[in-house]
């Protein structure tokens, strides 16, 4: 029996052609698209630093180094390592930066952020073990949460009238369609990826959800500022400049009052 560290003893096999590149990587451009992770979390912390000293921001490059690892491998426990860091980083991400207003109803009112903590951990917990039977299936319940956050989000920009938030919202919704699309086309479409000379699209997956997160942070952060800082006021700045057609959104504080 292989081990759970072997080479390809996870289910999974993405599209791309396996060891052509190099005798150690298992999937050369899968792995090395993992680079985007680190590169745009960085550029997140830098643009973002006013709100960083304030609050801590969940570090998901630590999903790009298990993502590699995994690609690299192909190993069961590269695999595990990836759905479970992604898994615990968004549980850290919901504890932090769940809106209260958002909260269940079903849960009692007294009660309802204790309750809510119960209910993420315990959801936490049967998800980490449903990932040691069925990896597989866990991936895609890991990008069902996505349309959590899209429901998350059209409820705020229903109360914001701040065109610029509408714009980046926009834009993250475009580059998250952009990404699953890459994933899916990777997973089912393979044998038609394989026809084209083409089995690169989960490198695509890689860069374009790590773009869309560079979007999908400030916006939360946006929105947390609001709700959870009233001495500041959230503004949202483009860089390099408003004029540029690709711009990378970020969060300065300022100190009066607020717009949503
Ligand atoms: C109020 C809550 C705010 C939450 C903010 C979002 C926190 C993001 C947390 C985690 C980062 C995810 C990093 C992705 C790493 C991808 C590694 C990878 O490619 N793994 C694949 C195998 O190599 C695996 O098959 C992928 C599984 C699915 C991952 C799904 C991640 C969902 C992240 C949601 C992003 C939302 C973006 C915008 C939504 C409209
Ligand atoms: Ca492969
Ligand atoms: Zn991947």
């Amino acid at each position: 029996m292989p081990s759970i560290f072997s080479y390809q003893s996870s289910e999974i096999d993405w599209c791309e052609n396996n060891f052509v590149r190099s005798p150690i990587i298992a999937e050369y451009y899968n792995t090395i698209s993992n680079v985007c992770f680190f590169i745009l979390s960085a550029a997140l912390l830098h643009l973002n630093w006013q709100y960083c000293q304030k609050r801590s921001v969940p570090m998901y490059f630590i999903s790009g180094i298990f993502s590699m690892y995994f690609h690299m491998t192909l190993s069961y426990v590269g695999q595990l390592l990836d759905e479970l860091s992604i898994l615990w980083t968004l549980a850290v991400a919901y504890s932090v930066w769940y809106p209260r207003a958002h909260f269940p109803r079903c849960i009692k009112r007294g009660h309802r952020e204790k309750q809510f903590y119960w209910l993420g951990g315990v959801t936490t917990v049967i998800t980490t073990l449903m990932s040691f039977i069925k990896p597989s299936i866990n991936a895609y319940a890991l990008n069902c949460i996505a349309f959590h956050l899209l429901y998350l989000t059209w409820r705020e920009l229903k109360k914001c009238d701040d065109q610029r938030v509408h714009r980046m919202a926009k834009a993250m919704v475009l580059w998250w369609v952009l990404a699953i699309t890459s994933w899916l086309s990777d997973r089912w479409l393979c044998w038609l990826c394989q026809a084209i000379n083409f089995p690169y699209f989960h490198s695509f997956w890689h860069v374009l959800i790590a773009v869309s997160l560079l979007y999908c942070f400030p916006l939360v952060m946006y929105f947390d500022v609001t709700y959870e800082m009233p001495a500041f006021t959230p503004k949202l700045g483009y860089w390099p400049s408003d004029s540029w057609p690709i711009v990378v959104p970020y969060i300065a504080l300022e100190e009066p009052h607020k717009q949503c």
